[in-house]
């Protein structure tokens, strides 16, 4: 769209030539008023429908009835809100409160992305300077139930997510809201959300109990965006990074309180290492097909246990011909807890430490196919664990030292996009950021809190159901079963 400085379209100055303009202006005007209108229609069907039934209303009774219908409407609403407060809150708030919402971002979202730089322009176009520069443009505005403000944005040529993602900080402050976040939707467009208050302040209690349970989604605590989180434990291993007290036992017991249903039907079995001394995971012994909290010698014997077990089914699925496990009570998938990747290895001895480190590769890059997932948790993410990160598909950062941690933890440019995890705050145990599957889209969640007496409950519900089958690992023992 050109929008120059209008330039004579006839080249005199006859009266009837300047008339003639005006009315090919007017007419050129109205045409785009009324696509405008068009297209804000067919955006917001809903609302459209609304001023269309009213406008008929007003003109065919008049504009009693008008008044009189406003008031009705606003009487259905309060009693809904009172008679139905939830089916209300996740239903009609949402909706009204978007349409409340729509016109506040769009009077301030031109001063607000100007300022903040968000301009593509064009420096030079066909040796002349460009006229003209542009903004993203608002396409939508959402409110979600859990109080997220959504602007869909399209981007102008020259724009891309990454530079929406530079300026959330002062997005944030111009729209009035404690912090934005990019996600990003299709080329050429993004999801700038905003967070007037934080929806993951409040303590988050574990889902209770169901029947079955999918391996690939297991729930663990919620998103920001008021949805449960899952996690998936199927075809992956899972990183979790966070300095001391950031609620990483929080997410394991999580995991383990989701996945219940498959430990105690045998379909799940949960091996456990916990090199601290078992302070944090012997609470659960009746949950573990094995448990190890000894001295690093036998924790290095439980990965070797686990690495011969991968051998016979990956042998065995060689055989079959088969690519992926497909877990079963005789052949459980199996989930290896490790509660602290570096202290695994930090007082070890040198045959002992190139053993685990040996055992732990093995587990990392083979042990998916065979139904074996790692999850590991980690305080510091430097240097030592670093090199197994890529080796973990799932990563989760809670709340870390520094930005440099946080792209240790998610990788490259994460921090970036929006994954200030070194912002979490201390009194927030359990937030963390996680990355989308598939995407470069990060989202914030609160893992769900298991009290000791939450984790008593759950050790007596849900113990594994019989003692470990394992005659690989047997062999390796001399025939110990734990
Ligand atoms: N999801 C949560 N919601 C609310 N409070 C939590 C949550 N997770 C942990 N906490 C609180 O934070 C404290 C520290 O949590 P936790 O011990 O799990 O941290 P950690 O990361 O495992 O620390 P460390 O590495 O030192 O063991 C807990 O005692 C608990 O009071």
């Amino acid at each position: 769209m050109d929008r120059s400085p209008a330039r004579p379209m006839f080249d005199s100055d006859d009266p009837l030539s300047i008339v003639l303009e005006g009315i090919v202006r007017l007419g050129w005007a109205l045409v785009r008023a009324i696509g405008a209108i068009l297209l804000a229609a067919a955006r917001n069907p809903v609302p459209a429908i609304i001023v269309v039934g009213l406008a008929i209303e007003g003109y065919v009774l008049g504009s009693r009835f008008l008044i009189w219908t406003a008031i009705g409407v606003l009487l259905a609403l309060i009693t809904w809100r009172l008679a139905a407060p939830s089916s209300f809150a996740n239903t009609a708030h949402p909706r009204l409160a978007s349409i409340a919402a729509a016109p506040w971002y769009r009077s301030r979202w031109a001063k607000a992305a100007s300022r903040n730089g968000l301009v593509a322009s064009d420096h030079q176009f066909n040796g002349r300077r460009a006229e003209q520069s542009r903004l993203p443009r608002i396409r939508r505005v959402r409110v979600t139930r859990a109080g997220v403000h959504t602007l869909q944005l399209s981007l102008p040529a020259g724009l891309t997510p990454s530079h929406v993602a530079a300026q959330c900080d002062g997005l944030a402050h111009a729209l009035k809201c404690r912090e934005a976040r990019v996600v990003e939707d299709r080329p050429g467009r993004v999801f700038l959300e905003l967070h007037r208050r934080d929806v993951l302040a409040p303590v988050i209690r574990p889902s209770p109990p169901k029947g079955q349970v999918d391996l690939a989604a297991v729930p663990v605590g919620r998103h920001e965006d008021g949805e449960v989180w899952y996690m998936r434990l199927l075809g992956t291993h899972v990183l979790v990074a966070g300095a001391t007290g950031a609620g990483k036992g929080s997410v394991l017991w999580s995991l383990l309180n989701g996945a219940a249903p498959a430990i105690a039907s045998g379909s799940l079995e949960v091996w456990a290492i916990d090199p601290k001394g078992g302070m944090e995971l012997r609470p659960g012994l009746p949950l573990f097909a094995r448990f190890e909290d000894g001295s690093a010698e036998q924790m290095c014997l439980t990965l070797e246990h686990l690495v011969t077990l991968k051998d016979v089914r990956a042998r065995e699925l060689a055989e079959l011909g088969a690519r992926t496990h497909a877990a079963t009570p005789a052949s459980p998938h199996i989930l290896l807890v490790v509660d602290e990747l570096a202290t695994l290895t930090a007082f070890a001895e040198r045959t002992i430490v190139r053993r685990i480190e040996q055992a732990l590769g093995l587990l990392l890059t083979q042990g998916r196919a065979c139904g074996i997932t790692v999850l590991a948790a980690v305080q510091d993410p430097g240097k030592d664990v670093v090199v197994w990160r890529d080796l973990f598909p799932t990563r989760i950062a809670m709340r870390l030292d520094n930005p440099i941690q946080v792209d240790m933890v998610l990788g490259e440019g994460a921090r970036d996009l929006g994954a200030t995890a070194d912002h979490i705050s201390e009194l927030t145990p359990g937030v963390a950021y996680v990355r989308v599957e598939g995407t470069r889209t990060q989202r914030r969640v609160r893992a769900s809190y298991l009290t000791d007496a939450d984790i008593a409950e759950l050790a007596v519900r849900s113990p594994r159901p019989t003692p470990v089958r394992l005659a690989a690992a047997a062999a390796v023992e001399g025939g110990e079963v734990a």
